[in-house]
């Protein structure tokens, strides 16, 4: 098994519930989408997963191995695996591309080599072919500002290619790009993949989006899973349950399909 959740759950200092007795099990090379509405807890689950957050109760496994037990040079280890993939990028802006995936190889290497910047040849060429991978293998010694937000998601997909993730967890990775760059960017992620057998878990807004690329839709609501199946099963009426009412427009990115799928006229 590649994520286990066993009886996971999280309540905030302030007392807030974040997520409630989560059990789930995620296979190698699966492309799951988790939707919700806003606070349903989907950000709190992929935190936990590689332990930004720390859960309340309940064990998390990778590969087998309790991340949630673990310290130290073993937690490293662990999340060498997991490639975290943020809304807002997450780049260091003032230096170039190749740093910025290069910065993906830290895991592998001392603290003080890095600090000095100094990366063995082998893992510049590990972070061009990343850069390769998601087609901006040009842009290497641009400074990473001076991308569009698109191509500065690219930068740290192929981020997560050079630390050789096994895993890519990816929380709301296109809200803040356009509809077309939303697709390229989704479409990366589903050919690595796909290709690379990552298996990927994705934070999504758009529930069409969801349905285009998912392998499995988890649906949750007040931290709790309230629906986990194929896309052909998340139909209208469950996604209504999900949401706890009827979908709305500014769900769906390509709004005209919203009228084909919910049949406004
Ligand atoms: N650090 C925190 N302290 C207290 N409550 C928190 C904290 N982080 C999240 N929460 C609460 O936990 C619940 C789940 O939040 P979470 O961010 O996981 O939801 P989400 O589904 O990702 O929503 P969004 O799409 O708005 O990010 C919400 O009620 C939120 O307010």
């Amino acid at each position: 098994m590649m994520i286990e959740l066993r009886q996971v759950s999280k309540t905030f200092p302030n007392g807030t519930i974040g997520l409630k007795d989560i059990n789930l099990k995620i296979q190698t090379g699966e492309f799951v989408v988790i939707v919700g509405l806003s606070g349903a807890g989907k950000s709190t689950l992929l935190r936990s997963i590689n332990r930004l957050i720390d859960v309340t109760s309940g064990d998390i496994q990778i590969h087998g191995q309790s991340i949630t037990s673990a310290s130290g040079s073993r937690l490293r280890a662990i999340r060498r695996n997991i490639g975290m993939i943020f809304q807002s990028f997450n780049l260091i802006k003032r230096t170039t591309v190749l740093n910025n995936v290069l910065s993906g190889r830290v895991g592998y290497h001392s603290t003080l080599r890095t600090l000095l910047g100094s990366f063995p040849k082998r893992d510049v060429e590990i972070a061009l072919t990343a850069l390769e991978r998601v087609n901006i293998r040009e842009k290497a010694y641009i400074r990473a500002d001076q991308l569009s937000g698109g191509q500065q998601q690219r930068v740290s997909i192929a981020r997560a290619l050079a630390q050789e993730a096994t895993i890519i967890l990816a929380d709301e990775p296109v809200a803040s790009l356009d509809p077309l760059t939303t697709r390229q960017v989704m479409d990366d992620l589903q050919r690595i993949n796909r290709e690379l057998n990552i298996t990927t878990i994705v934070n999504l807004h758009f529930i069409d989006l969801a349905r285009d690329y998912a392998t499995r839709i988890i649906g949750l609501r007040a931290g709790e899973i309230v629906f986990d199946g194929s896309v052909g099963e998340a139909t209208d009426e469950i996604l209504a349950e999900i949401y706890g009412r009827p979908v709305k427009a500014d769900e769906f990115l390509d709004t005209s399909r919203e009228m084909q799928v919910v049949g406004v006229t």
